[in-house]
């Protein structure tokens, strides 16, 4: 097996707001509290957060308002300045960049979309998502070509001369989805991008936005403080509180196995049978492999249900996609999940 490729490293990233900030965290002591340094007179945005993402994940950083979200993905392309600790990209660490080497990362490998739109007014659809093209100075025919093609990707086709006034909110965002996919990003950052769509237009975006990462597979940096579209779309969730990060792990294993009482409380009221795969009960096979029709590792507990009741089998084999046998999960485990486990 390969080991999936880092892309971007954090190690103990601190991001304080204050006066002479680097300071005071030069002569911290022991492991002051997000209130203590309050008290010094800091807001701590970012507390000691050390995450590594691999290409082609989509890590979910989640938490409440004020949590250090969007201060923290802000440091993973220094739109902000750390107080402390490294972040790297490709093994580049970016707080020794110049301000040149810097644009030309943000410009040639970053994407970045936000909950705002920021679409250009009196441009129509095609020279908005050419823009980034134009300040990299390419030609006309080159931009107009790309800029089809990714409007085309955002299901925007035959809406090339409208203005951004003439559209949806959902539409609007698929713009600016495709403003950022005009570069060829390799990392893409994400700061609560569907929020301000209304519930059913946000869920056709999140298919949408699945869609396009099973073609494109980017490495993706996705803010969100919904929950459910974390579910639905991480491959890690981190979740932050007080500019920490209290778990990171995947969706399965934060329902499963919450780090905190925190996570706990956050994942309570989730049906966990929704969220939590096959694959996520597997455990490694000890001695005699279990028989019978494996289960497809990406099937979740819900949609097992049935087979779940009627099946006999203590043990059942899970597969991988290609359809070879990874463990066996506990069929009692399973039926734990999907009617909730006894106190
Ligand atoms: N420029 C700044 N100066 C001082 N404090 C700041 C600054 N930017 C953010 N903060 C503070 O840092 C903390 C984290 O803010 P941040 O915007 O990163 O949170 P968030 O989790 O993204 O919140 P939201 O979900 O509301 O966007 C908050 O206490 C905020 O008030």
């Amino acid at each position: 097996m390969t080991t999936p490729e880092t892309v971007i490293s954090c190690s103990n990233v601190w991001k304080l707001f204050g006066e002479k900030a680097e300071n005071y965290l030069a002569g911290m002591t022991g492991n002051p509290t997000f209130d203590e340094i309050r008290q010094a007179g800091y807001i701590a945005a970012v507390r000691d957060v050390s995450v590594d993402i691999t290409r082609g994940e989509m890590l979910v950083i989640m938490g409440l308002s004020g949590s250090g979200k969007s201060t923290f993905v802000r440091c993973l392309s220094r739109l902000l300045d750390i107080t402390g600790g490294t972040v790297k990209v490709e093994g580049q660490d970016i707080g020794a960049l110049d301000e040149k080497e810097l644009i030309d990362l943000r410009r040639n490998k970053m994407g970045m979309v936000f909950q705002s739109f920021g679409l250009l007014p009196h441009r129509n659809v095609l020279d908005n998502v050419a823009f980034p093209l134009e300040m990299r100075g390419q030609d006309r025919h080159t931009r107009r070509a790309r800029a089809l093609e990714v409007i085309e990707l955002v299901g925007l086709g035959g809406r090339e001369e409208y203005f951004p006034r003439e559209l949806s909110g959902g539409q609007q965002q698929r713009v600016g989805i495709a403003r950022s996919l005009a570069i060829e990003p390799d990392i893409w950052f994400l700061d609560e991008p569907f929020s301000a769509l209304d519930p059913l237009i946000r869920r056709e975006m999140q298919d949408e936005f699945l869609r396009l990462q099973e073609m494109l597979g980017k490495t993706i940096v996705f803010i969100t403080h919904d929950f459910d579209e974390a579910l639905r779309l991480a491959d890690r969730i981190a979740i932050m509180k007080d500019g920490a990060v209290e778990q990171c792990d995947t969706p399965d294993k934060i329902v499963l196995e919450p780090a905190t009482e925190y996570v706990r409380k956050f994942t309570e009221d989730i049906n966990k049978a929704r969220v939590v795969h096959a694959r996520g009960l597997a455990r490694p096979i000890n001695g005699i492999a279990p028989t019978g029709e494996p289960i497809a590792g990406h099937t979740t507990i819900q949609e097992m249900g049935r087979l779940l009741v009627n099946d006999t089998r203590d043990l059942m084999p899970v597969s991988d996609k290609n359809g070879k046998v990874i463990g066996a999960m506990a069929r009692q485990e399973a039926l734990d999940v999907l009617f909730g486990a006894p106190a």
